[in-house]
């Protein structure tokens, strides 16, 4: 099973260090989250996974292979994705499917596909602009999506979302995921948003950025075995696990 893997990777700008010695492997099916206070380092990985940041130790690799540059084995989702706003979601999508080679004849009906993924059947003729947020989210990861990569990238991709549509776009993450069995590394801000998604939660802590917890937690699988979310946040062992991962996040933050 290929392994995306960043062994032992140190990161430094300008010679200070931002990253120091951390690992972490993603393998296909898992959902690694990364969380952590302000400037641990968390974007910094994510870059180092993608290709757009080169560690100054350490090495980063997908089944054996040093990752150099960007690859259609990784798609990458930030928070606020550079769509073209003047072509509609279908040619967005489209677009995506064009660098991969797919043939113009099958282009539109595999771009329908993958917006139906996402819940965005019948808005396949709208533009950007016409777009909700939301909306616009699910167009990116169905582009992401249809470079079909081992490997889902995703730094804080439902941060710009009001809380209702964000609780919305973590189901259809999860779909997606159970749907499509990639690997997925993904960067938030949210306790509760790291706990319904993840299979694990590696916590950094800054200065510079290092692990100091990583939980596995089975949240995410229950709801890929048919669990209601809302059933799931309800265990008092969910509750117990927010706990203890706010504890981990804020342990040794000057008071
Ligand atoms: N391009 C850069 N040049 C110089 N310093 C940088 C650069 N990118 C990040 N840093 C520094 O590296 C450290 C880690 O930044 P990074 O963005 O990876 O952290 P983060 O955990 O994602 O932060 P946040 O939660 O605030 O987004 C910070 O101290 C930041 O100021």
């Amino acid at each position: 099973m290929p392994q995306l893997v960043l062994d032992n990777v140190s990161v430094h700008y300008e010679g200070q260090a931002a990253v120091e010695r951390v690992s972490i492997n993603v393998a296909k099916g898992d959902f690694v989250v990364l969380v952590g206070r302000s400037g641990c380092g968390k974007t910094s990985l994510l870059n180092v996974a993608a290709g757009l940041v080169e560690p100054v130790r350490g090495s980063a690799s997908i089944a054996g292979r040093p990752i150099t540059a960007p690859g259609p084995d990784r798609a990458v989702v930030f928070q606020n994705d550079a769509l073209f706003p003047w072509l509609t979601a279908r040619e967005n999508v489209a677009f995506a499917l064009r660098l991969r080679g797919v043939p113009p004849g099958e282009r539109a009906r595999r771009a329908d596909e993958l917006l139906k993924l996402v819940k965005l059947d019948g808005a396949g003729d709208k533009r950007i602009w016409e777009l909700s947020g939301g909306m616009r989210q699910r167009v990116g990861l169905a582009r992401a999506l249809a470079a079909e990569p081992e490997f889902l990238l995703l730094d804080e991709p439902l941060g710009a979302l009001d809380a209702l549509t964000r609780e919305r776009m973590q189901t259809t993450l999860l779909d997606l995921w159970t749907a499509s069995q990639v690997g997925v590394l993904m960067v938030t801000h949210g306790i509760e948003e790291a706990l319904v998604l993840a299979t694990r939660i590696v916590v950094l802590a800054p200065g510079p950025g290092r692990v100091v917890r990583i939980f596995e937690t089975g949240f995410s699988r229950r709801y890929a075995t048919g669990e209601a979310i809302r059933s799931i946040k309800a265990d008092p062992a969910f509750a117990a696990a927010r706990g203890e991962l706010t504890d981990a996040i804020f342990e040794g933050e000057a008071a």
